[in-house]
């Protein structure tokens, strides 16, 4: 497994250019199955999990073609359904999250569609149920296999209906839109997600011939088409990284200019990042940050102590916690970080109190910073990064600290940050990948 060996408490400056959202990727390049046409999608982020489920749609007879670093088209008109029955799928299939919303287009297309468990992050139970309870209501026979978790739906023919989500979920909700465009009369999903990944993908489904209404609102409608047609659609910036920079350019007191954001697609997360006291700046669209000597965790108008804690939006992301408490470390003042979706995402505090840091985890959920306003510089120190933002994290806690520190790993940041050391570098990071 790679590291990274990251000399700490350098100050960065610069620009960059955040990468195409990871999460979005996942679910319109899983929307290219529901059409024989040519779909072009432009700004896909070159990182693990989308490389991933690229090659599975190779695999699946998709035709694929490179039209630049982060272009490419898509023509699945000669789809191998056997491909899903075999070993090989069975391992490729598990290995990331995202690969769950190629069920929704192959059963819509093709009357079947299956998985295995998908994988991911391991940062607490992660169900499918939402999922497969919207195929079902959508007229879909459900199997599934204890011994291989191997999953299955299978219908001759989908029909509208109206459905309320058992949660808002994110994946959930692309898959059940996915099947619903090509099913039989209109389906109502209320209690849909509204995440601008769900706006993007439903946006691009309308270019391809669908009929959505109520994009960007928990009640999405759709009335069922025949067929659909190829499309160009372009991904947003990944409002997870730009928070990342944000958290990243706070901690190591840089200046920094993070370009082409989409603000209007940022929800909470400026005002969020506002609250710990970081200034940042609305520049045309970019984000300018200031070099920043402290600064102070706002409490609430009564003084009291001030909870970061997520929502399925427009609430704020849960990927952004991790960072969120990182930052907090090293500010003036207290703040409570609330993790409510996941149960196992905040463990690696144990890396940031080794560092130094002075934080209390309170129960799996919700844990207590006291930030010591740059009083105490953190200690490089050697961690392993549990999942994709912690291990953001404790990137940007090893960039702040004093020495040289470790982290293995590494392959759980490659899912999700394009080229990470290259653009470190480029604005005065020290940091070296080492291979085994
Ligand atoms: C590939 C992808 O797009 N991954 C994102 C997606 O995962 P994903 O779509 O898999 O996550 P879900 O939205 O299904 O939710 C994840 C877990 O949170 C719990 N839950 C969810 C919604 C809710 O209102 N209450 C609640 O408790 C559920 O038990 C679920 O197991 O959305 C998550 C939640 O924004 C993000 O962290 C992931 O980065
Ligand atoms: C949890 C995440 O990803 P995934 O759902 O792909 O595991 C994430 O991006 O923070």
């Amino acid at each position: 497994m790679a590291s990274f060996k990251i000399e700490g408490g350098h100050k960065l400056k610069g620009t960059i250019i955040p990468q195409g959202a990871k999460n979005e990727a996942l679910q319109v390049i899983c929307a290219v199955l529901l059409t024989a046409g040519k779909v072009r999608i432009d700004n896909i982020p070159d990182i693990v999990d989308v490389n991933k489920l690229i090659f599975i749609l190779g695999e699946l007879g998709v035709k694929i073609e490179k039209l630049g670093a982060n272009s490419y088209s898509f023509q699945a008109d000669e789809i191998d359904l056997d491909y899903l029955e075999s070993a090989e799928f069975k391992r490729d299939g598990s290995s990331l999250r995202g690969s769950i919303m190629i069920v929704g287009p192959l059963l819509a297309r093709f009357g079947r569609g299956y998985i295995p468990r998908p994988g991911g992050d391991k940062i607490g139970r992660r169900r499918l149920d939402t999922h497969f309870e919207g195929f079902i209501r959508l007229g879909a026979t459900f199997r599934y296999n204890r011994e291989e978790y191997f999953y299955g739906v299978e219908a001759e023919e989908l029909h509208g209906v109206e459905m309320l989500l058992d949660e808002a979920s994110v994946t959930g909700t692309a898959n059940i839109l996915m099947a619903a465009v090509l099913a039989k009369g209109t389906t109502t999903i209320y209690n849909a997600a509204c995440e601008p990944y769900i706006q993007q993908l439903s946006k691009m489904l309308n270019s391809m011939g669908a009929k959505i209404e109520g994009i960007g609102s928990n009640l999405l409608t759709i009335n069922g088409v025949e067929s659909l047609g190829g499309c160009e659609h372009r991904v947003l910036p990944d409002m997870i990284e730009i928070g990342s920079w944000v958290g990243m350019a706070a901690m190591t007191q840089s200046e920094l200019t993070i370009k082409d954001v989409s603000w209007k697609d940022l929800g909470q997360i400026p005002n969020v990042f506002r609250k710990l006291g970081i200034q940042l700046e609305k520049r045309g669209d970019d984000i300018y940050i200031p070099e920043q000597d402290s600064y102070e965790i706002q409490s609430y108008i009564d003084g009291s102590v001030l909870t970061v804690a997520d929502a399925p939006w427009p609430g704020f992301t849960p990927d952004l916690l991790s960072i969120v408490l990182v930052v907090a470390t090293q500010a003036k003042g207290t703040v409570l970080v609330h993790q409510k979706m996941f149960e196992s995402r905040l463990f690696f505090v144990d890396k940031l109190i080794d560092m130094g840091a002075k934080v209390i985890l309170c129960d799996p959920h919700r844990a207590t910073v006291i930030g010591h306003n740059r009083q105490s510089q953190l200690k490089a120190t050697k961690m392993t990064s549990p999942d994709i933002r912690a291990g953001i994290s404790l990137l940007i806690a090893a960039l702040s600290a004093k020495g040289t520190s470790i982290i293995n790993n590494i392959e759980q940041i490659d899912r999700g940050y394009e080229n990470i050391e290259a653009r470190l570098k480029s604005i005065g990071a020290k940091i070296e990948r080492l291979e085994d």
